[in-house]
């Protein structure tokens, strides 16, 4: 396993060879912060204003696939101490680190993964600018056992937070759902199908970040991934050019996500998103994916369809799909043909 770069960044003046990407797939001209992309509030959308906060949920969902909430419940105090957790975990010394990277420990015997660059490092040509910490959290007292021990408040805040963005998570989607027309008798019941899974991204301060990228432009293969960040570097693909998503303080970002393309036929668009590298500071996010079990079926909605709206995308079991992705490094071309009839 290579060593995790937040153990060694710090010391080196100039990129490392494997590192520099492709000309082509280089972050390229500076792209600014996008004002365009909708900041929803969700402060009444328990009442009267829900209509329209899920209109305005459905419209930024298929114009842009990316949006921010605001005013969402999740307790702010929770959230500057989950980043700060974060940022305490890739700050620990490289041995109480490493010795996670090892799949035989009670923590990666639970599926929970500690890896540098992507999670298929030897297969690719460069290596991207992050590391990343990632477990599942539902139920919980499935997993906490499992998760670090270190930063010693790891377990009981993260606990917390993944509850509650995890609770966001499904008002966001019932809301999705009811914008798109959608029956669900139980959001509560139905979610506890669903797959949720949590992940730390760290991208030290990197010396040439014109030449590397902090993750390649992707999809994310879920239904939702809903992600807070405290520094710029995200980047929407929209209308063929990269929008910079702007870091808000208290907000969370939701990517509309491969599945729920696929089961809204098309009626709602994934987004395609990058990380870029600064040379001035670490930059830390952390994100919630929500998906399902890899032993489901994932098809159009039924209502959806009809002689008038044929099904655009096939019907497939979640974990072909995951293999598929791998098989093909996540390139978002080859899952779009994956998925499309
Ligand atoms: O770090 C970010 O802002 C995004 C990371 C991401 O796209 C992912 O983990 O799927
Ligand atoms: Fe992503």
């Amino acid at each position: 396993m290579a060593s995790l770069l937040s153990s060694w960044s710090s010391n080196v003046l100039s990129l490392p060879v494997d590192y520099i990407v492709p000309v082509e797939r280089r972050p390229g001209n500076p792209v600014s912060i996008s004002k365009d992309i909708p900041v929803i509030d969700l402060t009444h959308a328990t009442k009267n204003d829900r209509v329209d906060i899920v209109q305005q949920l459905i419209k930024a969902s298929q114009d842009f696939g990316l949006f921010q909430v605001i005013n969402h419940g999740v307790s702010e105090d929770l959230m500057v101490d989950a980043m700060n957790v974060g940022k305490e975990f890739f700050g620990l010394p490289a041995k109480d680190k490493e010795r996670l990277c090892d799949d035989s420990t009670k923590f990666g015997q639970k599926g929970g993964k500690l890896y540098t660059s992507s999670g298929q490092y030897s297969r690719h040509e460069f290596k991207y600018w992050r590391d990343t910490l990632q477990h599942h959290f539902h139920p919980l007292e499935s997993y906490i056992s499992s998760w670090p021990q270190k930063p010693t408040k790891y377990r009981d805040i993260i606990g917390e937070y993944t509850n509650q963005v995890r609770k966001l998570g499904m008002r966001i989607m019932d809301m999705l759902y009811e914008g798109l027309g959608l029956e669900v008798e139980d959001i509560e019941k139905e979610f506890d199908k669903y797959d949720c899974a949590f992940s730390i991204n760290h991208y030290p301060a990197c010396p040439d970040p014109g030449s590397a990228l902090g993750t390649g432009r992707h999809c994310d293969p879920t239904l939702i991934t809903l992600l807070q960040q405290d520094v710029y570097g995200l980047q929407l693909l929209n209308d063929g050019q990269w929008l910079g998503v702007e870091p808000l303080p208290n907000a969370f970002v939701v990517n509309i996500s491969l599945l729920l393309e696929v089961i809204s036929n098309g009626k709602l668009k994934s987004d395609m998103h990058r990380v870029v590298t600064n040379s001035v500071c670490s930059r830390t996010s952390l994100a919630i994916f929500v998906s399902y079990p890899s032993d489901g079926i994932i098809q159009p909605a039924k209502s959806l369809i009809s002689p008038t709206n044929p099904p655009l995308y096939r019907a497939f079991q979640y974990k072909d799909f995951l293999e598929f992705l791998f098989a093909n490094n996540a390139e978002p071309e080859a899952a779009m043909k994956y998925l499309k009839l």
